[in-house]
């Protein structure tokens, strides 16, 4: 039954962090916009992902940071209070409640259905409401579809059926399973790997291959050492062949004939697209793909139709899918009001930096903080470079920041221009150093005039003197 029809300027699928920006350009660009969400308001990141498992993190790194500085090490009696960890993990997710982002909706001016959305023809969107009844939506201007991803099982011998985590019960658990068993080798795997074996788990992580495969090499492998140092066992290169549960558990054999025994398995081997039942066929594109788009987020062949943030596949990362929401928000309202479109590079209605300065942390211990190309990648893109490297503990403000800090760095140089293409930073506390290598790439700054944005001393910021100093004057 149809109960209501309504039309906006923009409609936006989807409300997590990536539909909620795209919506609040929108609006602030003077058009109005309704947002379409099935779920909660606030997506994946709010409650089921960046932060739940940034909480989770937390709490260890804190501690094993004062375990690092004599001193203060001393003070450190105690173990982890699990209970206190998950409370304060309670407390970023608000309990599993949207009532605060609700109020944020409203108060940005933007309406909400709740419900799920489908497209049902050009710019149209009818909303399943709970109780049977459907609202049908028309968009005088745009549909964005931001529905994100859920997590991707894959077809391994008796892994749906043993009932596995996924990142959504991982980052949700309101217990530390005895045993977890981890299957991946990605940001995912790394994170809850850290964080569980540091709330008491035996964990076991099973990677196919090393860990953080499309970062530089030398993250994945601190990043191994570092969770052995947590009492986790990782396993490289090392295929899953099966998966049983079992009255005590799970199993999880390894091709070598391995068997690893656990209360839980999660698996964490990336991502699917959200795009199916949300009738993408009814204007002619294929359910279950991920959304191709140009750089303003627009999918090709369909003026009226966007994509952002998970969905597109460009950069599976929050800050990523909203610096896309920004420009498909905005360059929605210059179409829409016949304003200028600046879709040049680096221009104010593209993702430009999708292609070549996505940052991204992995809050292990050490951390990992990386943007731009790696060495492989740079190469592989036929780049003349020069790769330097340093190792961040014999900076000044890295040794009086921790005792026996470990930890390395790199940047890429662009041997033709003299810019960098790439840096990355692991060892502990690195993430906050992050921003200025990408000012350092995104802003192009040559080398030469790099020399003048001095570090402070003694901060483990001088890395970028000892890295200039590396590449010579
Ligand atoms: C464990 C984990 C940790 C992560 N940590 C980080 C991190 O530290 N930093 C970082 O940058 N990124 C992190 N990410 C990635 C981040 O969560 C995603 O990139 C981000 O959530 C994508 O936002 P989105 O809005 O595109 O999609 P989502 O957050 O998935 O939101 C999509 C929304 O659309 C709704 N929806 C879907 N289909 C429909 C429909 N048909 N009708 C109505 N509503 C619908 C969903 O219910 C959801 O609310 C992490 C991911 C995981 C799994
Ligand atoms: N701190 C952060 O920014 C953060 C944290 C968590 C997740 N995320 C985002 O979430 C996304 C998903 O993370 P993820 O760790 O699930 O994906 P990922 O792509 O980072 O890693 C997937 C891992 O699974 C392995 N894998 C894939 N298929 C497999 C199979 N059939 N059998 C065994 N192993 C297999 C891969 O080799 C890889 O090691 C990432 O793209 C990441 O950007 C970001």
């Amino acid at each position: 039954m149809i109960r209501h029809m309504s039309e906006y300027d923009v409609i936006v699928l989807g409300a997590g962090p990536v539909g909620e920006n795209v919506a609040d350009r929108v609006v602030r660009g003077g058009l109005s916009a309704v947002l379409v969400e099935h779920e909660l308001v606030g997506g994946e990141c709010s409650y089921w992902a960046c932060m739940p498992s940034k909480a989770l993190l937390r709490p260890a790194q804190a501690l094993r940071a004062a375990r690092h500085v004599a001193g203060a090490a001393q003070a450190v009696t105690g173990e982890l209070d699990v209970a206190a960890v998950l409370a304060r993990r309670d407390s970023f997710t608000s309990g599993w409640k949207d009532d605060g982002q609700v109020e944020w909706v409203r108060g940005a001016g933007i309406d909400l259905v709740r419900g799920h959305g489908r497209l049902s023809g050009v710019r149209q969107v009818t909303v399943d409401t709970a109780d049977g009844t459907a609202t049908v939506l028309t968009a005088r201007h745009a549909v964005v579809v931001a529905t994100g991803s859920d997590a991707l099982i894959p077809d391994t011998e008796g892994l749906r059926d043993a009932r596995p985590w996924t990142s959504r019960e991982a980052t949700s658990a309101e217990r530390v399973p005895a045993g977890l068993a981890i299957i991946g080798g990605g940001v995912v795997a790394t994170e809850m790997a850290s964080a569980y074996a540091s709330l008491g788990s035996t964990v076991t992580l099973v990677a196919r291959g090393g860990l953080l495969r499309g970062m530089e090499p030398f993250a994945g492998d601190l990043v191994a050492a570092g969770l052995r140092d947590q009492g986790a066992t990782v396993l490289l290169d090392t295929a899953v062949s099966r998966v049983t549960r079992t009255d005590a558990g799970v199993e999880v054999h390894t091709g070598d004939g391995t068997v690893i025994t656990a209360e839980e398995v999660l698996v964490a081997t990336g991502r699917t697209p959200r795009t199916t039942g949300i009738g993408l066929e009814t204007v002619g594109l294929a359910a279950g793909e991920w959304l191709t788009t140009d750089d303003t987020l627009r999918v090709p062949g369909h003026d009226w139709l966007y994509a952002a943030g998970d969905v597109n596949h460009r950069a599976l990362l929050t800050h990523q899918g909203k610096y896309q929401a920004r420009a498909a928000g905005d360059v929605i309202v210059a179409r829409a009001t016949g304003a200028p479109v600046a879709d040049q590079p680096w221009g104010r209605h593209v993702a430009t930096a999708d292609h070549a300065a996505v940052p991204q942390v992995v809050f292990t211990d050490p951390e990992v903080a990386s943007v731009g190309l790696t060495e492989r990648a740079a190469r592989a893109a036929g780049h003349d470079i020069r790769v330097v490297d340093y190792e961040i503990g014999n900076v000044a403000g890295a040794s009086v920041r921790q005792d026996g800090y470990a930890g390395t760095a790199r940047m890429i140089v662009d041997e033709r221009r003299r810019v960098l293409l790439g840096v990355t930073f692991a060892g502990p506390d690195v993430s906050d150093l992050l921003q200025a290598a990408t000012i350092a790439v995104v802003g192009e700054v040559p080398i030469e005039r790099l020399w003048h944005a001095v570090p402070a001393y003694p901060t483990v910021s001088e890395i970028w003197l000892r890295l200039l100093e590396a590449y010579g004057r």
